[in-house]
């Protein structure tokens, strides 16, 4: 370790030096209104990922701007609102944004792979590890995936909803050792930069560190603002993945020494790859309502969930699906893979696992397959 490195936090380092690294780019420096791609700020960006890849980095980047990219060239003014004109300005846009990137990097004589998400090929199990064997063989094969979302066919139900989301399960579905999230901004601000009288956060190490900061709105061509970071920054960090937030123009910095902007530390101990999944990425298919006894078994005790603590049953699921586990008050408490259909559960309600034949006595929710909220 260089002596640069040394004198970096833990946090800072660990970035500094992760072997697998996902960078996200904003749409915000990539981007402008009036005339589309920003060539420049794309080729340094370009030149910080294979300088870095050249060090010894796998990295895989999540870059936002198919909208942006498409305002211009369809003689649109502003960043449409409705989702068929943005869908349309994304189709445009995207083309000319995986263009850009091919170009940059063939200027290295690296390859680069279009590789398009929706949040429900990451919330299936199937599409989740196929998308994970795809971005696997890329980097096997040297090339950098270019990820985005789907926007052509991202419904409103079915979107991540912004690209920092995205970026955050990319990383884990990747098994990144960091997160680099690059934007207009050179970090995050106790408050609103554009207001005035902001101080930048250097590093964010417990939720305490966020106590008073005000997230406010991204820019005219950004989607979530600075929450969407902060929400991105906690799931990864909550995976395991420590996140750099920093400005795009900084990129060389960021991606060398990871000196700049603001350091999320992550937790230690990594997430495994089906929690991840229960916890963050499935959609649930029904509930579960719990006894109190359930819930401190489950959530303080961490047992498996047993037939006797259950009340009642919501919807329609079969064994497999990942419901949600409610306390008697109605809220949530946890996540969990059931094992049993929903029309088995119903005759199994409250009794205990010795009058059950023996094919229904394995627990309703394994403690392996359960997470708390
Ligand atoms: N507390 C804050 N700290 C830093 N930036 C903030 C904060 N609140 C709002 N912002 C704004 O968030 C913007 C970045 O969000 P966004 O436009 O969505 O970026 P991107 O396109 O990179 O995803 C910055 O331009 C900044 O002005
Ligand atoms: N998928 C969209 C990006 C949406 C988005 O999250 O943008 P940003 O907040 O700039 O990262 C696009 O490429 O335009």
């Amino acid at each position: 370790m260089d002596d640069a490195v040394r004198s970096l936090s833990e946090t800072r380092a660990t970035i500094a030096t992760a072997r697998s690294v996902v960078v996200k780019i904003g749409s915000s420096a990539l981007t402008s209104m009036e005339s589309g791609i920003d060539l420049r700020a794309l080729n340094a960006l370009a030149d910080a990922i294979e300088a870095r890849m050249r060090a010894g980095s796998d990295v895989v980047v999540v870059s936002s701007g198919a909208v942006g990219a498409g305002i211009a060239p369809l003689g649109l003014t502003k960043r449409p609102r409705d989702l068929a004109t943005k869908q349309a300005a994304a189709s445009v846009g995207q083309l000319a944004l995986a263009h850009a990137w091919g170009t940059s990097f063939a200027r290295y004589g690296r390859t680069v792979g279009q590789v398009l998400l929706t949040a429900d090929d990451i919330a299936r199990r199937t599409q989740h590890r196929n998308a994970q064997s795809t971005l696997d063989r890329l980097r096997a094969l040297g090339a950098v995936a270019i990820v985005n979302e789907n926007d052509t066919v991202a419904t409103t139900e079915l979107r991540f909803g912004d690209n920092d989301r995205l970026a955050a399960m990319v990383a884990h579905l990747v098994g990144a050792d960091a997160l680099v999230l690059l934007s207009d901004v050179d970090g995050l601000y106790d408050g609103d930069p554009r207001k005035g009288g902001a101080t930048l956060i250097s590093e964010v190490t417990s939720p305490e560190d966020l106590d008073g900061v005000v997230a406010g709105s991204g820019g005219a061509l950004g989607t979530g603002g600075m929450a969407s970071k902060l929400s991105a920054a906690r799931l990864a960090a909550d995976s395991g993945v420590p996140v750099l937030l920093a400005a795009a123009t900084d990129a060389a910095d960021a991606l060398t020494g990871a000196g700049v902007g603001t350091a999320f530390a992550a937790r230690p101990t990594r997430m495994s790859a089906r929690k991840f999944w229960v916890r963050h990425a499935a959609d649930t298919r029904g509930g579960l309502h719990l006894d109190a006894g359930a819930v401190r078994a489950v959530v303080d005790r961490r047992r498996s969930l047993l037939p006797a603590g259950i009340t009642g049953v919501d919807g329609r699921f079969y064994g497999g699906d990942v419901v949600s586990l409610f306390g008697p008050d109605g809220s949530p408490v946890a996540r969990g893979v059931v094992a049993y259909d929903s029309t088995e559960l119903g005759e199994m309600l409250g009794r205990s696992t010795v009058e059950l034949p023996s094919e229904l006595q394995r627990p309703v929710v394994h403690a392996d397959d359960l997470v708390r909220l």
